[in-house]
């Protein structure tokens, strides 16, 4: 059953962010989430992901909702990688990573094998591993991305929650990441802004405009012309790939 949201609204002050947003991960698969900038796609990960409460709606995780559940017990299911993560000054790459094992630890306990092992792992899935004993001070932007996304990894989640994942990082790691998701059989919610990347990489597409949602559905159905023009304002044309899929090419 894995996550799903049921008529989320969440608003700072008076103003509203997202209304009436339901949607349904089949476990397994990845939604992708798009929209213009200031749509709601990073609140809505942090709605999901249980950092914030919604004003009405609710989240739930195998159908029980996520308000209900221990902060532990969210953090070993869940894992969110949001954009601009912050880390403290003097780390090393190995430690942040390290970080992810926090909810698996018992209080006080050392790091076993087990997090050793996690560690290692994510650090080879993001290709970072000559980096482990770098400072996180001198990382560039790509490098500290690839890193976070290793920390979410070394947490063993069944759900990952990705906001903008391929920022910063240049072509082939943002295709090696994009892979990587697609293989690693986990239930993923990743906000993108590469719509072509969105229709490669995801199994369903769900499109916020103004807080809410105004698409859902494979990528062929959702991404059209039409709605490209009405939420993106752009005109496209669609080319198709030789191994069937649609590809966009904007005017
Ligand atoms: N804590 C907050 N207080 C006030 N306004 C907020 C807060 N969080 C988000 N917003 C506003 O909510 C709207 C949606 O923001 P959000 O970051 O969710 O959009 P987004 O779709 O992720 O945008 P982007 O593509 O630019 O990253 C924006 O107008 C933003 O200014």
């Amino acid at each position: 059953m894995s996550i799903a949201a049921e008529n989320l609204a969440w608003g700072v002050g008076r103003k509203t962010i997202l209304n009436d947003v339901s949607l349904t991960v089949q476990p397994g698969t990845i939604l992708g989430l798009l929209g213009p900038n200031g749509s709601g796609k990073s609140s809505l990960l942090r709605l999901l992901a249980g950092l914030v409460r919604p004003v009405s709606g609710r989240v739930t995780l195998d159908g029980q909702d996520i308000a209900r559940m221990r902060r532990r017990d969210l953090a070993r299911r869940i894992a969110l990688v949001q954009q601009h993560a912050a880390t403290e000054m003097n780390v090393t790459v190995q430690d942040v990573v390290m970080l992810g094992r926090i909810p698996h630890r018992a209080p006080l306990a050392g790091c076993s094998q087990a997090d050793a092992t996690a560690v290692d792992t994510a650090l080879a899935q993001v290709d970072m591993t000559t980096f482990r004993h770098e400072s996180w001070q001198s990382l560039s932007g790509g490098e500290r991305q690839r890193v976070q996304i290793a920390r979410a990894l070394a947490q063993q989640p069944r759900e990952l929650f990705l906001d903008e994942p391929t920022n910063h990082l240049d072509i082939q790691h943002q295709l090696d990441l994009l892979r990587l998701i697609s293989t690693l059989g986990l239930t993923s919610i990743v906000a993108l802004h590469d719509l072509n990347h969105a229709a490669m990489f995801c199994d369903r597409l769900l499109v916020l405009d103004g807080g809410r949602v105004v698409a859902d559905g494979p990528p062929d159905e959702v991404l059209t012309a039409e709605l490209l023009a009405g939420v993106f304002k752009v005109e496209c044309d669609f080319h198709r790939t030789s191994d069937g899929r649609h590809h966009i090419l904007f005017r």
